[in-house]
């Protein structure tokens, strides 16, 4: 793993040293938005119209963030409309590449053989991390986004006049409530769990699995008085907790130990992560091995030989009588 200094690759593991252990995920920096008429988002430059085929995205299979992604793309319907591609699971001395393996999809667009060749692409004087998911306009050679809840977003209504499959995600009424709960969610558990997982310090993890499963506890109670995270309907909200769950007991609860229970362990919320995960369309964007292969290899300070667990045996099926709560 490592990042582009003014546009140089170089080897580096994350830096917890200078923050007591603590590990704090840097903030994306390519922030325009693909809006219905091309007028500016609520952050960038305008420029970027929701049209068919013109743009790209590049996902990790493994990645929770870029699943959110993948799983807006799926819902809406643009599989056809914006074209992808898979980077290898391992992420290794070079970041995210496109080398062969089951699932990859090579990319297209300067047949690069790392995803860092992208960003330089668009910016040869880059500094920063180089994560995925990356939406790439393929019309101006320039990066949209790196910053999945807003790429989110824009899938969610931007693509809704050019043929995107009904549905809103974000819908107005429920706006207030559906940031208060996605605020918690990131911090708690989408991020609790990498903050649980990357800590060096003892007392730090333990704060962190300890702030992580006490969300959890609260949204297995808050799932006994509703469906969903917002009540009836389901919203970016559930799938933006989706992509942590669906990976929990395959990966957090070994690789990063936050294993004071198992998914399986919470009826409301396992019932809930399979009812998701046998949504039309969602498990065709869930992919145990590059999950597993991903996080146990690339990750050698927490898990240096590389060893990829057998298990656990999951069954994701949800039988038909636990499908009504
Ligand atoms: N805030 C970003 C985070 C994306 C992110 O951290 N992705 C990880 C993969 S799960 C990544 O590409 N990491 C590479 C690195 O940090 O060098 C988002 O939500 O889009």
């Amino acid at each position: 793993m490592g990042l582009l200094v003014d546009g140089k690759w170089y080897d580096q593991w994350y830096d917890t040293e200078s923050s007591g252990g603590r590990f704090i995920r840097s903030d994306s920096q390519f922030r325009n938005w693909v809006t219905k008429d091309g007028s500016a988002g609520p952050t960038g430059e305008s420029g970027f119209k929701a049209e068919a085929g013109r743009y790209h995205l590049y996902v990790s299979l493994a990645c929770p963030w870029a699943s959110r992604a993948l799983i807006m793309r799926k819902l809406k319907g643009l599989e056809e409309m914006i074209s992808l591609s898979v980077v290898n699971p391992y992420m290794g001395e070079n970041g995210w590449t496109f080398a062969e393996d089951q699932g990859v999809i090579k990319d297209p667009i300067i047949d690069a053989d790392y995803l860092y060749q992208i960003y330089t692409h668009v910016d040869p004087d880059y500094s920063g991390r180089v994560t995925v998911p990356v939406l790439y306009d393929k019309k101006q050679d320039k990066i949209v986004s790196n910053e999945s809840s807003e790429i989110m977003r824009m899938f969610n209504s931007a693509f809704d006049g050019v043929g995107a499959k009904a549905g809103d995600y974000y819908p107005e009424e429920l706006r207030t409530e559906i940031d208060a709960i996605n605020e918690k969610v990131y911090n708690n558990v989408n991020n609790g769990v990498y903050k649980a997982g990357f800590a060096t310090k003892q007392e730090v993890y333990e704060q962190e699995v300890q702030n992580l499963f006490s969300v959890l506890d609260e949204l297995e109670e808050r799932l006994t008085q509703q469906p969903y995270l917002v009540g009836d309907q389901l919203t970016e909200a559930d799938w933006r907790l989706f992509t942590t769950l669906v990976r929990f007991d395959s990966v957090y609860f070994g690789h990063f130990k936050c294993n004071i229970h198992a998914l399986t362990d919470y009826k409301n919320l396992w019932r809930y992560a399979r009812e998701l995960y046998n949504y039309p369309g969602i498990k065709d964007t869930v992919d145990f091995y590059h999950i597993k292969n991903h996080y146990y290899r690339s990750h050698p300070t927490i898990n240096p030989n590389g060893i990829v667990p057998v298990g656990p045996q999951l069954d994701w099926r949800l039988p038909e009588e636990d499908r009504k709560k």
